[in-house]
């Protein structure tokens, strides 16, 4: 018997029923079906969006032609990294497999020092995965970042830029980017040694007090308003260090108008995700524009940089007419042009060569210091108690008729522990400077192959529970005791990196960072803004910082008013 016989002997009320049935269900798979298909398409738009924000018609465009291109290049990236999935045969880190072509970059959260910790969670100390078409490593206990950044230094002492990073240096001619080579090591050991030198810092003092007595005298007029905490230091920083550099500091003359946008720009885009980086046959389009943005700031850069060395090259030649008086001292302008002018080829500099150390100078100096005034002050506000026993020290060592001196600074060690404190829970640069193997080696028994990309998770070592109790809580005394600092040879702690590539900045760093606290906590009492919703959140980059700039409002506790002059 036919089922269509069957339906015509149904009486007329279940024939209708059945109808009714029918197109219910009908509708109700179609509408299933376009359910699914808009939950795949609102998928891929937040995948997608995880890492690549869309915020301009270029960025659309871009994804736009990513997309259609995944398919035509999935082919090619079969073929092309066959070698690499094999996980099994070449040992290399586990880790997660990631799709065709973009790899597991649509997986990849903003909070990416975050994100990393949770992967090795999962995946173990080191893990690896692709993004794009390059292979990235991430190292995430001590032990292994030991190996590394310190057995095996010399291996991973290479860097491989970003192109943005390319762009702002003049092709890695600094020393933050350029690989391990002669002429890193000849700009290195020339920062060192006439910038950086103790002998040299020592002569620098006078500078470092006129510019943090004027920003305390800055911040004196601002008095009861609310004031940005990063500004303030920023500002600091970066008249002390063009003092350093060239003589005047930045308040004279009208040349570092906008400087600090410029430099949150470079800094944004340093560590905005590039398609063009992941998949460099797609490079030449500069689909997402970051190198066009990039070309941009480094065009105002060099009119700043040009000008100081058109105005100094000016004066020299005046020097030698014998117009102006020479004054015996030379500050790192001097001594980069003079360089400049000698014959033996391997400590010569070029102007371009100039030009990129002063970018790498200006910017170590300014955003990472003031990111930490900023992150340190925010932690004091949160703590009460721990606000009360810093100005228990500083009325102790410096008292309340005097103002901060930098001899008071090696006494003050709470507010140094407190310093240190905030290095560990906010380490402006969480996974370090990205390392580059220039051979393949073995790392824990896995296979790092030549050319990868290799970061180290300082983030994730410095919350880690085996090596901190309690790690996510504020606990200034736990480095009270025992001998805590930066050198990066206790690989617990190494917010300044550790091995060759270690930050060359430290003493002036912490110095600066201390002498501004300790001003800034001395003259003044903080208080929040009344209507102030005070959050602790950070926004990854380049330079880690906080989500939301901390202002906080100023008072008087000096009761003499001329230590403000
Ligand atoms: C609070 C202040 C600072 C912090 C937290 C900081 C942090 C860092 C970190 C984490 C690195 C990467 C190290 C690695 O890859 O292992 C680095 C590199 C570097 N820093 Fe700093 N830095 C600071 C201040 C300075 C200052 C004042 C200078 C002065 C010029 C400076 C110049 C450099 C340079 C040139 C490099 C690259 C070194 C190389 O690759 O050989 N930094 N810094």
């Amino acid at each position: 018997m036919s089922s269509s016989h069957h339906l015509v002997k149904l009486p007329p009320n279940e024939l209708s029923y059945i109808k009714t049935f029918i197109v219910r269900f009908m509708s109700f798979t179609t509408k299933m079906k376009s359910d699914f298909k808009n939950k795949i398409y609102i998928t891929m738009i937040n995948y997608w969006s995880w890492w690549w924000e869309v915020d301009n018609d270029r960025d659309a465009l871009a994804r736009t032609i990513l997309t259609i291109s995944v398919p035509i290049l999935a082919i090619l990236w079969y073929k092309w990294t066959g070698s690499f999935t094999n996980r099994g045969r070449n040992r290399v880190p586990p880790g997660p497999y990631g799709l065709p072509v973009v790899g597991y970059l649509p997986f990849l959260s903003h909070n990416l020092h975050e994100r990393f910790t949770e992967m090795a969670h999962r995946y173990g100390p080191i893990f690896s995965l692709r993004l794009g078409s390059k292979f990235h490593v991430v190292v995430n206990s001590m032990d292994l970042a030991k190996v590394v950044a310190r057995e095996l230094d010399q291996t991973f002492a290479n860097r491989n830029p970003p192109i943005t990073a390319l762009t702002i240096t003049y092709g890695a001619l600094d020393v933050v980017w350029s690989n391990n080579n002669a002429h890193w090591r000849n700009m290195r050991k020339l920062l060192v040694s006439q910038v950086l030198s103790n002998a040299n810092l020592d002569a620098f003092q006078g500078f470092r007090i006129d510019e943090v007595r004027k920003s305390m005298s800055n911040v004196y007029a601002k008095m009861g308003t609310p004031v940005d905490i990063n500004e303030i230091a920023f500002d600091t920083e970066l008249n002390v260090v063009t003092s350093m550099l060239w003589g005047c500091s930045s308040n004279s003359g009208d040349i570092f108008h906008g400087f600090r946008e410029v430099e949150f720009k470079i800094i944004e885009l340093l560590g905005a995700p590039n398609i063009s980086d992941f998949i460099p046959m797609l490079s030449w389009f500069d689909l997402q524009g970051r190198k066009r943005e990039m070309q941009k700031q480094r065009e105002h850069l060099d009119r700043i940089f040009e000008s100081v060395i058109e105005e100094r090259i000016k004066t020299n030649s005046r020097k030698m007419e014998g117009a102006v008086e020479e004054d015996g001292r030379k500050d790192f302008l001097q001594i980069m042009l003079e360089l400049k002018d000698q014959k033996d080829a391997s400590t010569s500099f070029d102007i371009v060569q100039i030009k990129a150390l002063l970018f790498d100078i200006l910017t170590a100096t300014t955003d990472t210091a003031s990111t930490m005034v900023e992150w340190v002050m925010a932690e004091i506000l949160r703590n009460p108690d721990v606000k009360t026993k810093i100005q228990e020290e500083l009325m102790k060592v410096v008292g309340m008729d005097n103002i901060v001196e930098e001899s008071h600074l090696p006494k003050l060690k709470y507010l140094d522990a407190v310093v240190k404190e905030t290095f560990r829970i906010h380490p402006p640069l969480p996974l370090l400077i990205q390392r580059c193997p220039d051979e393949s080696c073995m790392v824990d028994g896995y296979q790092i192959p030549k050319g990868s990309i290799v970061y180290i998770n300082v983030w994730a070592i410095q919350h880690d529970p085996k090596n901190w109790t309690n790690p996510l809580e504020f606990k200034p005394e736990r480095f009270l005791n025992g001998k805590w600092d930066y050198s990066g040879t206790n690989m617990k702690f190494l917010p300044f990196g550790s091995g060759r590539r270690i930050c060359p900045g430290v003493p002036l760093g912490e110095k600066m960072l201390m002498y501004i606290l300790a001003s800034l906590l001395h003259s003044f009492e903080w208080i929040l803004p009344k209507d102030e919703e005070f959050e602790l959140s950070d926004e990854f980059g380049f330079v880690t910082k906080k989500r939301k700039p901390l202002v906080a409002i100023p008072f008087q506790r000096l009761s003499n008013s001329t230590l403000y002059e």
